[in-house]
C-alpha cells in the first residue's frame, strides 16, 4: 500500500474527512461507480506499470465530496507509490511548493486539492515542473538575480477542482487526462453505506441502505455522514444494528430531508420561488438574499438541483421548474398575456 505523505499546511482536515479517509477505498476495483472514469484510470495504471513511466497529469473535477481525492489516493496503491498532499489555497507564493517538489521520488504522486485557487505566480512557477520535470529558481535580488534550473523526479501531478472553469486554460492544457466526477446513483450509493456499515462492523440492512441512499444528495460524503448518524442513533437507541424502520427514524431526528435535499437547497428553491416568483433571476441576487457567496452556489447547491431538475438555467437568469414549485406545494404561476412568465424554452 502507498506511503501518505502529508506535508505541510492544506489538505482533508476537518471531522468529516477524516472519517472519510479511513473508509476510503484502497484500489480502483473497490472504488463504485463512476463506471468509464475508473476504466479509464485503469488503463492509465496498466500502461504506466508496463511502459515503467509516470502516469501522466491528472485533473478531476466535479461537486465536493465524490471522491476526487478518494480516485488520488487509490492510484498511488495501484503504483505503490508515494503521494504527497496539498492544496491550492496553501501555496502562496512559488517557494511553497519547493518541499513537496524536493521530496518527489521517481513516479509518485502530488496531490494539490482546490487547484483552482492557487495564485497565478505558483501556476507559471509549476509550469515547467509539469512539462519537463525541472523549476527554475530565482537566487538574489535585482542586478545581482540569477536563475538556476533544477532537475526534479518524474512525477504525477493530480489537481483536484469544484471549478474546472476557472483554472486558466494553459493549466488545464498541461493535464494528460481531465475526468468529471458526477454524482451517484441511489444504487450506488447504498452499495456504498452497505459496504463502510461492514468496515464499521454494524448490522445495516439492505432496505435501510436504500433508505441512507435516498437522502445522501447523490453524494457519498453524505452518505458516510448519515451512516454515522444512524449508527450512533441505534447504539444510543436501540441494539446497534440499523434496520430500515430505524434509518427512517434516525434521519428524521436529524431532519434530513425525504426527497435527498439539504436545507440550503431548500432554502434556495424557497428564495427563488418566494422572493423572485420562480424566477428568472441572477445568481447573484439570489446568494445576497441567502447571505452565501454565489460560488458555493454554483458550485456546491446548484448542480445538484440542476441535475434533479429542480432548477433551469437560462440566459435570462434562474428558474425554478414546476417540481421544485410541486416539492414547495406552491401553484406553478402562468404567464399574464402582458407579460413574459416563467418559460423553461428561454
Ligand atoms: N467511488 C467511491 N466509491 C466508494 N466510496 C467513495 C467513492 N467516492 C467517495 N467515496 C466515499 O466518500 C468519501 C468522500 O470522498 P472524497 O473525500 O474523495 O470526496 P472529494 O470529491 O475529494 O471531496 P472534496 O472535493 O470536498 O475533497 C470517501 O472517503 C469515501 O468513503
Amino acid at each position: 500500500m502507498a506511503r501518505e505523505k502529508i506535508i505541510g499546511p492544506g489538505g482533508p482536515s476537518d471531522d468529516d474527512r477524516k472519517r472519510d479517509a479511513a473508509l476510503r477505498p484502497k484500489l480502483l476495483r473497490e472504488v463504485i461507480g463512476q463506471k468509464k472514469v475508473a476504466e479509464r484510470l485503469q488503463i492509465a495504471v496498466d500502461a504506466s506499470r508496463k511502459l515503467k513511466e509516470p502516469l501522466g497529469h491528472i485533473l478531476f473535477d466535479g461537486p465536493p465530496g465524490l471522491g476526487k481525492t478518494t480516485f488520488a489516493t487509490v492510484l498511488p496503491n495501484e503504483l505503490s507509490t508515494t503521494i504527497q498532499m496539498t492544496s491550492g489555497p496553501a501555496l502562496s507564493k512559488p517557494a511553497d511548493m519547493l518541499p513537496f517538489l524536493t521530496n518527489l521520488e521517481e513516479g509518485s504522486i502530488l496531490f494539490i486539492d482546490e487547484i483552482h485557487r492557487m495564485p497565478r505566480v505558483v501556476e507559471e512557477f509549476i509550469y515547467p515542473a509539469m512539462e519537463d520535470f525541472r523549476i527554475d529558481i530565482v537566487l538574489g535580488e535585482g542586478v545581482n538575480a540569477r536563475t538556476i534550473s533544477m532537475t526534479l523526479k518524474r512525477f504525477t501531478l493530480i489537481g483536484a477542482t469544484t471549478r474546472g472553469g476557472m483554472l486558466s486554460g494553459p493549466m488545464r492544457d498541461r493535464f494528460k487526462m481531465r475526468e468529471h466526477l458526477d454524482y451517484y446513483t441511489i444504487g450506488e450509493l447504498a452499495q456504498i453505506v452497505g459496504i463502510n456499515a461492514k468496515k464499521l462492523n454494524t448490522p445495516v440492512s439492505d432496505g435501510a441502505c436504500n433508505e441512507i441512499a435516498r437522502r445522501s444528495r447523490g453524494t457519498p460524503r453524505v452518505a458516510n455522514s448519515l451512516l454515522h448518524w444512524a449508527r450512533i442513533y441505534s447504539a444510543a437507541r436501540s441494539d446497534g444494528t440499523i434496520s430500515e424502520p430505524l434509518a427512517h427514524e434516525a434521519l428524521d431526528v436529524k431532519e434530513v430531508d425525504a426527497d435527498g435535499l439539504d436545507k440550503n437547497d431548500r432554502r434556495y428553491l424557497e428564495v427563488l420561488i418566494d422572493v423572485f416568483s420562480g424566477g428568472p433571476t441572477g445568481v447573484e441576487a439570489i446568494g445576497a438574499t441567502m447571505n452565501i457567496s454565489t460560488d458555493t452556489l454554483t458550485d456546491e447547491i446548484e448542480p445538484y438541483l440542476l441535475r434533479e431538475q429542480f432548477l433551469v438555467r437560462s440566459p435570462r437568469g434562474r428558474m425554478a421548474t414546476p417540481k421544485a414549485f410541486a416539492l414547495l406545494q406552491k401553484p406553478f404561476p402562468k404567464p399574464r398575456p402582458d407579460e413574459k412568465g416563467p418559460s423553461l424554452f428561454d
